[in-house]
């Protein structure tokens, strides 16, 4: 039998315990780019084996553990799938009411649900900056039961949102299905109507929470991805919209795709694997810098669905994304041939150029498409400043000094 290996990161880990725990079956998940059959050791990021996965049939069928994994850490402290499976079985056991808090309770479902048996549960995201309020939820619900204020016990239950080469298929399993998988039966939701239920909001942990929620939505990154072909004005409008978010006081970044070139991805070609590692990288590097709350704009090429889908996983777990396409057309960029590379590539010189010798694949999931020989620097710029803006918290757009 053939043994492959893959290392994941530590939302991987997290989803290899949960399969462990029960709350995620084998079938469920998805190995990217595995074989069809056979064995594959998983890994960590320290490269220490963690588990093998049993491949038949295209799926997943069997996990085994080759150790104890890592202690999980949610913003909601330490917290690992396995003991807390235990913990939840026997607690569900024990017949009390299981509450799945799915946004910020009302005084009058705390009121309803408290109970000394109660179950209050919500699932923590392993990263603090995506946009999902349950560490809040889980934070503000614990001072009220530190309080007195309502009674039962809280449960924090891992979030299983990998989004590297092990995913689960069909997306993050929602809370109640989590706590089915374990044995509740009965699951009551709580917190879904939150925002038209604002006016009944009395305890003060809660309204707490809710105020730290909107500041750190204020401050969430974004990953901006410029997709489009050579001279197509992925840089030019990058570095506006760079500018104009400088200008408006946010964190930002911008990697051009030649400049990425120059360090980060020195040495690689521009066959199909080279250019799809390079688009990667420089969505690790953008993704490091969202989750620290900067938004971080890249213009690479792209031209690959497999590397912007990839990016965008990556991104969406460390704040919001954005995909613009500079659908310039080739003719235009080819009679722009700032650096007289398209001549170069008729002539033969360049080979796998794109748009001449190299594909480009046109995204069919961009967020806005931009044509810059339709429309100005500036123009473009508000445009893309216009959807950033109903991801993130930004101002009105105003043109950069630069650029005025
Ligand atoms: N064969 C070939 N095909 C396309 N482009 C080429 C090639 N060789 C060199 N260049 C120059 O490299 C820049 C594109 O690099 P990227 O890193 O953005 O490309 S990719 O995303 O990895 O496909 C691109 O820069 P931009 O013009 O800024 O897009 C070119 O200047
Ligand atoms: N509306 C526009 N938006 C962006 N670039 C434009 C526009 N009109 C003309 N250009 C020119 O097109 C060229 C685009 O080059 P660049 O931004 O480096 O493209 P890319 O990064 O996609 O290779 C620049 O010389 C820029 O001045």
């Amino acid at each position: 039998m053939t043994q492959s290996q893959l290392v994941v990161d530590a939302a991987g880990v997290d989803l290899i315990e949960g399969v462990l725990a029960g709350f995620v079956a084998p079938r469920d998940l998805t190995l990217h780019g595995a074989p069809a059959a056979g064995a594959v050791e998983v890994r960590d990021e320290e490269n220490t084996p963690i588990a093998c996965l049993y491949l038949a049939s295209g799926g997943v069928a069997g996990v085994e553990p080759r150790r104890e994994l890592a202690t999980m850490h949610g913003p909601a402290g330490a917290l690992s799938a396995r003991p807390c499976a235990e913990d939840l079985r026997a607690l569900i056991a024990a017949g009390g009411p299981v509450i799945a808090l799915e946004g910020f309770p009302t005084s009058k479902q705390l009121d309803e649900h408290s109970d000394k048996d109660a179950l209050w549960c919500v699932t923590v995201p392993r990263s603090p900056h995506r946009h999902d309020h349950s560490a809040n939820v889980a934070r503000a619900v614990h001072t009220l039961l530190a309080n007195g204020e309502i009674a039962g016990r809280l449960v924090a239950i891992p979030a299983f949102d990998a989004a590297g080469p092990l995913t689960v298929t069909d997306g993050s399993p929602a809370l109640p299905t989590l706590l089915h998988r374990l044995g509740a039966d009965r699951v009551v939701l709580v917190g879904d109507a939150f925002t038209a239920a604002v006016g009944e909001l009395a305890p003060s942990a809660i309204l707490d929470e809710f105020s730290r929620t909107r500041s750190s939505a204020a401050q969430s990154g974004a990953v901006v991805l410029f997709t489009g072909l050579s001279g197509s004005g992925k840089s030019t409008v990058a570095k506006a919209l760079g500018a104009a978010l400088d200008e408006a006081g946010r964190k930002t970044v911008v990697i051009d795709g030649d400049e990425a070139r120059q360090m980060l991805s020195a040495g690689l070609g521009f066959d199909r694997e080279s250019r799809n590692l390079n688009v990667e990288r420089i969505g690790y590097v953008a993704a490091t810098a969202a989750s620290l709350g900067a938004v971080a704009i890249m213009a690479p090429i792209a031209p690959f669905e497999s590397s912007r889908a990839a990016v965008r996983a990556r991104a969406l777990r460390a704040g919001a994304f954005v995909l613009v396409h500079i659908s310039t057309p080739l003719a235009e960029c080819e009679r722009r041939d700032r650096k007289g590379l398209y001549a170069k590539a008729r002539a033969g010189e360049i080979p796998d150029f794109t748009g001449i010798s190299s594909p480009y694949e046109p995204p069919t999931d961009a967020d806005i498409v931009i044509d810059t020989s339709e429309i100005s620097v500036d123009d473009a710029v508000a445009q893309v400043w216009e959807i950033l803006s109903s991801k993130v918290q930004l101002g009105p757009y105003r043109p950069a000094i630069a650029q005025s």
